[in-house]
């Protein structure tokens, strides 16, 4: 299949990830570009990968068929207005990878009735190993859908939710989710200094841990619960530390992060419905 021509509206952290990922999937760097007002940014994103990149988001869509919107929530009306003058019949498809940004707001910012497709992807896309949610509207049709899939299947694993609110609980779940991996890993990491272990030391073991644990998960065909009580000795140092964890409400406390974030985007997208 040929490639799209894709513009990236902003070249923060998620464009970076996106384009990394497509580019080692195959994607040609020159039907890639960028527009982000930070000229270091830009020149980076050229550095490091070979695309285009422009500091003005009207002229990034001058050849492009497809638009990514990977700006903040925060300036999304303002973009999108700013950007609808320059939609073209030849747009075909928007993604957007914004938090909390409904999609009946963007169609409203941009003014065009564009087919748009909602991706929540997270960090782990810059390696191909992303976890996107998306969704699209009825009136998006399956070509479009399947452009979306592709895009994004060229970073990691899709799933389509059928409700646009499940995208709130993608972003609570899979979106801010590595940061959540990373606190475990940062707080094992100290407590394995504090065990009298090097700095070094804690940091490779707890990391080849999480990437070992995550393998087990993936390709083994057993739930987490089952792999977790192999490791489980009756009488023995896990459940000596599982104990601690359950105590002090670990499920708990997860359920409250991810609820909190959820109701985050929630918020995001009240506030942006709001603007006109
Ligand atoms: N970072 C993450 O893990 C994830 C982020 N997202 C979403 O991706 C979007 C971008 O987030 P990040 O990349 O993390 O933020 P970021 O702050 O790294 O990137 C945003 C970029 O937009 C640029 N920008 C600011 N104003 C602009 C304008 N008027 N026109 C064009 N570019 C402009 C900034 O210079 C910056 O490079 C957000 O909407 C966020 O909700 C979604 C999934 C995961
Ligand atoms: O923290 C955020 O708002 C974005 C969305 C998901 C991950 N990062």
């Amino acid at each position: 299949m040929k490639h799209a021509h894709i513009a990236f509206i902003g070249g923060g952290n998620m464009a970076t990830s996106l384009i990394a990922g497509l580019v080692a999937d195959g994607y040609e760097p020159q039907r890639l570009i960028v527009s982000d007002p930070v000229p270091a940014t830009l020149a980076g994103l050229r550095g490091r990968f070979g695309i285009r990149t422009v500091a003005d988001n009207a002229s990034a869509l001058r050849e492009a068929d497809t638009l990514v919107l990977c700006v903040k929530p925060q300036v999304a009306a303002s973009v999108c207005r700013d950007l609808a003058p320059a939609i073209s019949e030849r747009i075909g498809l928007v993604i957007s990878v914004m938090a909390g940004v409904r999609e009946t707001a963007i169609q409203r910012w941009l003014g065009a009735a564009i087919p748009i497709v909602r991706a929540m992807p997270n960090t782990p896309a810059m390696l191909q190993a992303g976890a996107i949610g998306l969704h699209a509207s009825d009136h998006v049709s399956a070509v479009q859908r399947n452009e979306a899939e592709t895009i994004l299947r060229a970073v990691g694993m899709v799933r389509w939710m059928t409700d646009e609110d499940q995208m709130d609980a993608v972003t609570a779940i899979s979106g801010s989710g590595p940061a959540y991996f990373f606190l475990l890993m940062e707080s094992l990491e100290r407590a394995g200094v504090a065990l009298g272990l090097t700095a070094e030391d804690a940091r490779l073991l707890t990391i080849q841990t999480a990437l070992g644990a995550a393998r087990m998960a993936i390709e083994g065909g057993d739930p987490p619960d089952v792999l977790r009580a192999r490791v489980t000795s009756p009488g023995g140092t896990t459940e000596a530390a599982l104990k601690v964890f359950a105590t002090a409400g670990f499920g708990d406390l997860v359920a409250r992060a991810a609820t909190a974030a959820r109701e985050r985007a929630g918020q995001l997208s009240d506030h942006l419905t709001e603007q006109s």
